[in-house]
């Protein structure tokens, strides 16, 4: 798909930042928004940090400017994380118009960056963090770049929770993965690299550290440890691996390729899915719009074949062959035959338009 466009076509990749507090995301979108600028080729940068003092960076769009953070602490008697959340959340009601703007942008710019939040669950494991994501891989090709602060991961439990996150993220959004260790001018990333490479080499690391219990037993921590490596080591398989240091701008060039062959994945993996969920969506409410309106018919048919008991002509007759022509504002008390409510259970309203915007799951699905 990517291979036949021209480059007027040509649509901006997306980079998610993700990383864990403190790991560089702010900086590391600092490096590489200096050096897209230094090719002459600026990207588009949205701030998704409400409580963010500075930014070494001019964000195109930033959280700050729709959503006052102070002010939805006080007004909500929140606490920071509680205010981060929330005016992420008031932020997601407009993401659409987010979106127009970037779809704007989209001829003229070829890199989006999205900086998150430093509290990492708050973006990963909230709704407006899932909408947010879903929005932007439905229309551009998406990756996520997963910071790691480097010289604090070289412990192999810290390195092993790390990456069960990083697996959970790439789980949950399903789109192309960067692993982008920073911080490589403090710390070099090779151990990260022959650990993920060589199982048994991450296996002797927690061996060296490994406690034993009284009875020379591994405790529980150490086997749980141990088994965990091997899940681990099947999703090391299909993962880009960069080394970075924001600081230097070391492994710059080498990120912008591994986001070249992460476009391609998205292209050849996400893309697909994707479209085949929509479908799958699709077609699930139609059968569910169609299962309603005969559930309804069929009602209303049992109804009309009811044998009238009473005194006199059945009073329903008329109204059988009437309902077409009823007329709203004759209020008889007795025209619930087509309100689907009295079914007790879901049902489409046909005369409802589909919800445009953010809250449309249907156009932002999740593929997996
Ligand atoms: N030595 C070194 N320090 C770095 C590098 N990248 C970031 N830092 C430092 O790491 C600290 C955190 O960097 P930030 O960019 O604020 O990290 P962040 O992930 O955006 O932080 P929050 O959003 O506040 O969680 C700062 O002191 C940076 O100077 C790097 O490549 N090398």
């Amino acid at each position: 798909m990517a291979e036949n466009m021209t480059n007027e076509q040509r649509k901006p990749s997306v980079i998610i930042t993700i990383g864990m507090a403190g790991s560089g995301k702010t900086t590391f979108v600092q490096r590489i928004n200096a050096h897209l600028h230094a090719q002459q080729k600026p990207p588009y940068i949205l701030n998704l940090d409400p409580a963010v003092t500075q930014l070494p960076f001019d964000a195109n769009i930033d959280i700050r400017d729709t959503v006052d953070y102070a002010q939805v602490m006080k007004q909500y008697k929140l606490g920071p994380n509680g205010g981060i959340l929330t005016a992420l959340n008031l932020f997601t009601t407009k993401f659409e118009q987010v979106l127009a703007l970037l779809e704007k942008r989209a001829s003229t710019v070829e890199n989006i960056i999205l900086d998150t939040p430093g509290q990492i669950e708050i973006f990963t494991w909230s709704a407006s963090g899932a909408i947010i994501t879903d929005a932007v891989a439905s229309s551009f090709p998406t990756v996520v770049a997963y910071i790691i602060d480097t010289p604090r991961t070289s412990a192999p439990a810290t390195f092993m929770s790390n990456m069960l996150y990083a697996c959970s993220i790439l789980y949950k959004t399903r789109l192309p993965f960067i692993l982008v260790f920073n911080k490589t001018d403090v710390q070099s990333h090779d151990f990260a690299l022959e650990w993920m490479e060589d199982f048994e080499s991450f296996q002797e690391a927690l061996a060296d550290r490994e406690r034993l219990d009284a009875d020379g037993e591994q405790t529980y921590m150490s086997s749980l440890m141990n088994s965990m490596s091997l899940v681990l080591d099947e999703f090391y398989k299909g993962l880009k691996c960069v080394g970075v240091s924001a600081v230097t701008g070391a492994g710059i060039k080498e990120f912008f390729t591994a986001v070249e062959e992460a476009r391609e994945e998205y292209e050849k993996e996400y893309v697909p899915e994707l479209k085949r969920m929509m479908a799958e969506r699709e077609k699930t409410l139609e059968t569910f719009k169609q299962e309603s309106l005969n559930a309804a018919m069929k009602d209303l048919e049992v109804d009309k074949k009811k044998t009238w008991t009473g005194p006199g002509k059945d009073p329903r007759a008329d109204q059988f062959m009437d309902v077409e022509e009823e007329n709203p504002d004759d209020d008889d008390g007795d025209e619930t035959y087509l309100d689907p409510t009295h079914l007790g259970r879901p049902y489409i309203n046909l005369s409802q338009q589909p919800q445009k915007g953010y809250g449309d799951a249907s156009k932002w699905p999740r593929p997996g």
